[in-house]
């Protein structure tokens, strides 16, 4: 196994606070799609308020998800290691990559939720699988009405295009539960002992990546950590909201929408003093779903940027990478190939 070398990144450039793009699902709906594809082209991500997803339902998820964390170690553990699904802590993925994060990665079929949740907690285990199926269900409704907008926004002929393949029963989704402890930054470590990635007060909970799915939809609490980058050593960090749901573009949407979406990468920080929580749903095709651009989407005479795959295809190269690697690229065509 490769072990990630931490760098540090205390001269990255500048990293000041941004106002995403705050979409109101309650205003009107020919406004509202035109405001969503446009921040999916000038960010990759944006905010939802006013999205229909109940209070009681993410303060359950919320409830359980701290309970979760606050277990004591060897407890959480029964529910590990990741391999993918489980709970992991410090290790992400299969290829080295570490951060201070811990997490519990779900796969969201109501069945392995039964079946996990049963290593979670002996006692309550209804309780959590019941919390997990209610918030996964809500939280795909919105992924779906947002996806629909979106198809009506592009004016693309078949406006379910991309909602249908959330909606099948054999959708790929999965929801990561992330845990992030507060860390001071010790400065008597600066000699060079304390060698974990850091900017100023903070650490690195999860590394720079793009999300390989096709949309995720992330809740945190009032903790902020979250950042974006919009160039290259440039980060902006997001403002916590735990009303609205921080919506951003993955590799899936920027291949399907040939590259017109951005799927922009972020990162989390932890806080010196409190907790980050955090929930993210990444709606994913079924694996068998042939991902290629949207024909209305590929201008006449060219063929699409990037070559069609499946997402069993597309899952297994993530996998086979590390957590800041470049996956799309893997099959982006040549220059030469896309002029007919
Ligand atoms: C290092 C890795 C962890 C990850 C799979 C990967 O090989 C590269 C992508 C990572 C990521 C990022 C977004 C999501 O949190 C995630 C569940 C996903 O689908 O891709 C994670 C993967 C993981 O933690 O298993
Ligand atoms: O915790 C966060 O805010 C970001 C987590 C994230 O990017 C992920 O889980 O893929
Ligand atoms: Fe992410």
């Amino acid at each position: 196994m490769v072990v990630a070398s931490p760098t540090p990144i205390r001269d990255e450039k500048i990293v000041s606070d941004i106002d995403l793009p705050i979409i109101d699902l309650s205003a009107e709906r020919s406004t509202v799609t035109k405001l969503i594809v446009q921040a999916c082209e000038d960010y990759g991500f944006f905010k939802v308020i006013n999205h229909g997803v109940t209070k009681d339902t993410i303060a359950n998820m919320e409830d359980q998800s701290l309970s979760f964390f606050a277990k004591p170690m060897a407890e959480k553990q029964r529910a590990g290691p990741a391999n993918p699904f489980g709970y992991g802590c410090k290790n992400i993925g299969f290829s080295g990559d570490m951060g201070e994060v811990e997490y519990l990665l779900l796969n969201t079929s109501p069945l392995t939720i039964a079946q996990i949740s049963k290593t979670i907690s002996n006692d309550s285990s209804k309780i959590f699988s019941c919390a997990v199926d209610a918030y996964t269900e809500a939280v795909r409704e919105l992924a779906c009405e947002l996806l629909e907008l979106i198809g009506e926004g592009l004016r693309v002929p078949d406006t379910s295009v991309f909602s249908k393949l959330i909606r099948d029963v054999d959708s790929d989704a999965v929801l990561r539960l992330n845990h992030y402890p507060p860390i001071m930054h010790n400065k008597d470590c600066e000699g060079g002992r304390d060698t974990s990635p850091s900017y100023n007060h903070s650490k690195v909970g999860f590394g720079e990546h793009s999300d390989p799915q096709i949309l995720t939809i992330l809740r945190s609490n009032d903790v902020g950590g979250l950042q974006i980058s919009v160039e290259d050593g440039v980060w902006i960090a997001v403002t916590p909201d735990p009303t609205a749901f921080c919506v951003n573009v993955g590799d899936m949407f920027q291949a399907m929408t040939n590259g017109r979406f951005v799927s922009v990468r972020h990162r989390a920080l932890t806080n010196s003093y409190k907790s980050r929580m955090s929930m993210a749903y990444f709606c994913a095709p079924p694996l068998n779903a042939k991902i290629s651009a949207v024909p209305d989407l590929v201008a006449p005479q060219r063929l699409s940027l990037y070559k069609p795959f499946t997402w069993a295809e597309y899952k297994k190269a993530t996998y086979s990478l590390r957590l800041g690697d470049s996956r799309l690229e893997l099959f982006r065509r040549g220059d030469e190939e896309i002029a007919l």
